[in-house]
């Protein structure tokens, strides 16, 4: 396997809140609570090689956004470190940081409201790359023509403002912005989750091949299990900030092995509709202010046991390429460590 281009080593994001109404209530009664901490990213490790679809999935609140916000450079990690072509960002000079930066672009969900409604299309696809010196400002004009062919769009349309488009356009506008800084790694957020089914068949045909023409490597964020399933070479399931599972897609969805893995394909119709292995999710994800001790999925969990609720399970190797962060391929949920 080749070295990977993007590698997460235990990385955190933790954001601070103020105090809520109850909280206050609470410290006037003596609780003495300072600030809250949000345990949106808590100890990641993750690595990604060059040409690769990585499906990262798990309920709303989990932190697949965030991650995806730390690994575009958009939120600095509060532990831990991101390396990319083999060099730490937080040793990367100026120059290092803005080529990494244009490297590893991000896509968001709801392109109406990632995508500037007072510029034309020739304008939000088109300034980035002369700012960053990627393209003579003479030649502007053609290189946005080519963006957008490039992503199916008529170039004619460019004078135009985002409203005037439909939805599949306008994502089609913010993947070709995207495109026009020359990245090599695209973290698409929920991008195809706000269109209609057969404009998401569509848009996601438009990822792929723009992968195989421009050698792209994907961390692909999405609830979407099934759009995860058509898409991934390899999928990663979070569960209250932590990876629980990662496995090629193909095994994942045959045989998941982490209790959360097994109950989140349990939930998907078109995955479980000739086989009804595992029983479906129950209860409501954990407010990450507050995170369960041990694993984080225990109060949730048909097999936990006393060590659950005492120890942090680790990622253990079931098969090549195949890991699983429970005690239950560890030695057992039964009785805690010595
Ligand atoms: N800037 C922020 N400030 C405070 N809390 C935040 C911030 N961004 C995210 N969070 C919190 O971090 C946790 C993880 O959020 P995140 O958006 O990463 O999850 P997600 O899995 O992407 O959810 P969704 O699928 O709903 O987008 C949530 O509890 C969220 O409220």
């Amino acid at each position: 396997m080749s070295a990977p281009i993007l590698t997460l080593d235990g990385v955190s994001k933790r954001f601070t809140k103020p105090l809520d109404a109850a909280s206050k209530f609470a410290n006037w009664m003596g609780a003495g609570y300072t600030e809250q901490v949000v345990h949106a990213v808590d100890g990641v490790d993750l690595s990604v090689t060059q040409g690769e679809v990585v499906g990262l999935v798990g309920e709303s609140g989990c932190g697949k956004s965030t991650l995806g916000r730390v690994v575009a450079g958009i939120h600095p990690p509060s532990a831990g470190r991101v390396s990319w072509r083999g060099q730490f960002t937080d040793e990367m000079d100026a120059q290092q940081r803005r080529a990494a930066t244009l490297a590893i672009q991000m896509i968001f969900q709801d392109p109406m409201s990632s995508l500037n409604p007072r510029l034309r299309v020739t304008d939000i696809v088109g300034e980035a790359p002369v700012v960053h010196g990627l393209v003579e400002k003479a030649q502007q004009d053609a290189y946005v023509v080519e963006m957008l062919e490039r992503v199916g769009l008529d170039p004619s349309y460019r004078r135009r403002y985002p409203h005037q488009f439909s939805g599949g356009q306008r994502a089609r506008i913010g993947i070709a912005r995207a495109l026009a800084v020359k990245p090599q790694f695209l973290v698409c957020d929920e991008s195809v989750a706000a269109l209609d089914v057969s404009i998401q068949a569509q848009v996601l045909n438009l990822f792929m091949k723009l992968r195989d023409e421009l050698n792209l490597t994907y961390l692909f964020i999405s609830h979407d299990l099934s759009v995860v399933r058509h898409l991934s070479d390899r999928v990663v399931i979070m569960y209250l900030g932590r990876v629980v599972e990662a496995a090629p897609a193909s095994e994942l969805f045959k045989g998941p092995q982490h209790p959360y893995a097994q109950a989140l394909l349990a939930n998907v119709p078109s995955i479980t509709a000739r086989k009804k292995r595992f029983a479906p999710l129950k209860g409501e994800i954990p407010s990450p202010l507050h995170p369960p001790p041990g694993c984080h999925f225990h109060p949730r969990c048909p097999m936990a046991g006393p060590r659950c609720k005492a120890e942090r399970p680790v990622l253990k190797q079931i098969a090549p390429g195949h890991v699983a962060a429970c005690h239950l391929h560890d030695g057992g949920v039964g009785a805690l460590a010595a």
